[in-house]
């Protein structure tokens, strides 16, 4: 038995999928046959939602029919607003998305058919509440009036409005949609697996779901994005950029948004994608700093461990410059990602085998119990 033991379950083969595969000797992150930095500068998020849940990219009217379902499951009932409002101030915007993916759950009609068609309708309804849910949790949070979706603006543009408040721009609405379906889909990541995990008691989508936001949340994933952006803001500058680094690198501190358990020491190619995304709203928005930061960080980091930048690394300027406030990246890339998720789920429950790995037991044997005084 202690033979199969990989602590982490590194490079370990957990499942067989149709949806996506990391090929890191090619550099390629393939999603159902497609490479995904070629489908981010092709097509739109919701191409990526019609590939992910159907297996092939929608043509323009299944995407737009597509569109409409989303639209008509728009709408958070009093019942899910309230509960979210009865979380207090401090809760992180992560907690009460797990807290509200959670609760809807109670209201769904077809929550225990795992049928492909009632799961593909659950997810489509779960694409319109997840990024309600984050943007009114954190209004809630900081008391800001919620803004009610805008049927006018495409999927990704009204993810943003209803965060910002602002109708953006064609570029930032580009660029957003860009970041949405660079994190729609990652093979198995802690969040994926957690999901499939639960999945395959033949337990909810909604519950594998909810078990996913608590995973994402932790700083070695999701939550990673967050802490980049308050890393770079308390360094402060370019100048104490290295020496910022450096007294955590002494320290034996990680550094967030750097290294892959699957990319090791190669680039994470939605980092590149991120970066590039930086460089161009950093001049639109006269930030030229903070992407020149941003590239020295790197560059320390290369030098100083071998380690490339991750995805979060570049997501979570762009977030900044987007206007997007910090305690929201992490839902944001949450909400992209319900989509890779659920579609692991229904694979799961199309084809399903109890997970119920075995443990290398390290502690004592053969004991007996004695009633004594005290120990
Ligand atoms: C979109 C995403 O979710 S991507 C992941 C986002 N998370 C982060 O950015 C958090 C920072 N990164 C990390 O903590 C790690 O690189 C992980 C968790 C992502 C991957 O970790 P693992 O595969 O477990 O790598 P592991 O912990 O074995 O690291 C190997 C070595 O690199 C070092 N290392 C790895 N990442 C970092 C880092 N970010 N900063 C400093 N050192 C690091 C480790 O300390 C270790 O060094 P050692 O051998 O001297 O002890
Ligand atoms: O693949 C991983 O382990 C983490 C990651 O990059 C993601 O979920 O996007």
């Amino acid at each position: 038995m202690s033979d199969l033991h990989r602590p982490g379950l590194e490079n370990v083969i957990a499942s067989e999928t149709a949806i996506s595969y990391l090929d890191v000797e090619k550099e390629e992150i393939v999603i159902r046959g497609y490479d995904l930095i070629e489908l981010a500068q092709k097509v739109t998020y919701l191409d990526i939602v019609g590939l992910l849940l159907d297996g092939v990219l929608p043509t323009l009217s299944e995407r737009r029919d597509m569109e409409m379902r989303i639209q008509e499951a728009y709408g958070l009932t009093e019942n899910i607003r309230s509960i979210i409002e009865l979380l207090p101030e401090q809760a992180n915007v992560m907690d009460s998305l797990r807290t509200g993916i959670s609760a809807l759950a109670s209201y769904e009609p077809e929550l225990d058919d795992r049928s492909q068609e009632a799961n593909d309708r659950k997810a489509i309804r779960l694409l319109a509440k997840v990024p309600q849910i984050a943007a009114y949790a954190y209004r809630s949070k900081m008391k800001q009036p919620f803004i009610e979706p805008d049927l006018d603006l495409s999927y990704s543009a009204n993810f943003l409005y209803m965060i910002t408040g602002q109708i953006p721009t064609q570029l930032e609405e580009d660029i957003f949609d860009q970041s949405l379906i660079v994190y729609s889909e990652h093979e198995m990541p802690n969040s994926t697996f957690a999901a499939r995990v639960i999945a395959s008691t033949q337990s909810d989508l909604y519950g594998a779901l909810t078990g996913a936001v608590a995973s994402l949340k932790g700083t070695l994933h999701g939550g990673a994005n967050e802490a980049v952006m308050i890393m770079l803001l308390e360094a402060g500058s370019e100048e104490k950029l290295e020496e910022h680094l450096l007294s955590k690198l002494r320290k034996r501190e990680r550094i967030m948004g750097f290294g892959h358990r699957v990319y090791m020491n190669k680039a994470d190619p939605r980092a590149l994608l991120m970066k590039k995304a930086l460089a161009e709203l950093a001049i639109i928005k006269k930030r030229p700093e903070l992407y020149n930061m941003c590239v020295l960080g790197e560059e320390v980091m290369f030098r100083e461990k071998n380690l490339h930048p991750n995805l979060d690394y570049y997501a979570a300027p762009v977030y900044y410059l987007l206007g997007i406030p910090i305690d929201l990246f992490t839902p944001v890339f949450f909400a992209a990602r319900t989509v890779g998720i659920s579609a692991h789920v229904i694979e799961q429950h199309n084809h399903n085998r109890l997970f119920r790995p075995r443990v290398h037991y390290t502690g004592p044997r053969d004991l007996h119990p004695t009633v004594t005084e005290s120990h």
